[in-house]
């Protein structure tokens, strides 16, 4: 069989595609968002429950759907970014890239030598499909999205170099992060760090790149896609969830909790 293609970098065509955050770490809760209509659901290895198997249980569950997978690593490690890239995950999300050498080395971490340092899964792997895919080591390459992610001032004062790095394929920038990294907690539409926002996006685009954002409130994400951000994840399923249960209470028993709903983070 052909190398599966990558329909999240396919997509990345100069229009905006709307995203949401998958956290629950089950395949049950995934394949139900991918049945809404996102472009995209990041399965989130970071901040939510999500070891390896889990990871794969949700690839394999929105498999049949046109919501293109997003799976994001906790760290830089090579050996994680092996074992996600080995169960299928094409689209990978790097948190707190800080410098282009950090850049580079996460692009030698998804290669196969002599271009990096991948290891060979072979027929162990749903990435060949068990070794279904002929030519896997020569061709994985074309069809994997490397998104970084800029979230810290020290990535924004080198977010040109990073986005200039072949091989990344798009920059997301953590509202969340970075607004709290320069002192402004839960506040993302502080000018700063608009401003700072602004300038990752400008240096990415200039680099030819694809830019993400996540965006909760509705403002930010219209205000983000007029920019021209070609991806934004407008929802995280948790709060969702949370969200439409507060709502929901609050029509039957008012001020029963004293949570006021939030689009925020
Ligand atoms: O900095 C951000 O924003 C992100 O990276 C996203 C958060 O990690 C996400 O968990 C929402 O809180």
């Amino acid at each position: 069989m052909q190398l599966p293609r990558n329909p999240f970098k396919h997509a990345l065509n100069g229009q905006t595609r709307y995203g949401c955050w998958a956290g629950f770490g089950t395949a049950y809760a995934a394949e139900i968002l991918a049945t809404t209509g996102f472009d995209w659901l990041l399965i989130d290895g970071e901040h939510a429950p999500n070891p390896v198997p889990a990871v794969l249980g949700q690839l394999q569950a929105m498999a049949p759907y046109d919501s293109a997978p997003v799976v994001r690593a906790v760290n830089h490690d090579p050996s994680l970014i092996k074992r996600l890239l080995d169960i299928g995950a094409q689209t990978l999300m790097v948190p707190m890239v800080d410098t282009a050498e950090q850049a580079e080395a996460l692009v030698r971490a998804t290669r196969f030598p002599p271009q990096g340092i991948r290891g060979v899964g072979g027929g162990l792997t749903r990435a060949t499909r068990w070794d279904a895919v002929p030519d896997y080591i020569e061709t994985a390459h074309q069809e994997l999205c490397l998104i970084v992610q800029v979230e810290s001032p020290q990535g924004i004062d080198n977010v040109e170099a990073i986005a200039a790095v072949e091989g990344v394929d798009a920059v997301f920038i953590g509202p969340a992060d970075l607004s709290t990294g320069v002192g402004h907690i839960g506040n993302p539409g502080h000018p700063d760090v608009q401003a700072m926002i602004r300038r990752a996006f400008d240096a990415a685009q200039a680099a030819g790149k694809a830019t993400g954002i996540l965006a909760p409130a509705e403002p930010d994400a219209r205000r983000y896609a007029e920019w021209g951000f070609d991806f934004i994840a407008v929802g995280i399923d948790i709060s969702l969830l949370r969200q439409a249960a507060l709502q929901t209470m609050e029509r039957y028993k008012p001020g029963a909790s004293r949570a006021t709903p939030s689009d925020t983070y």
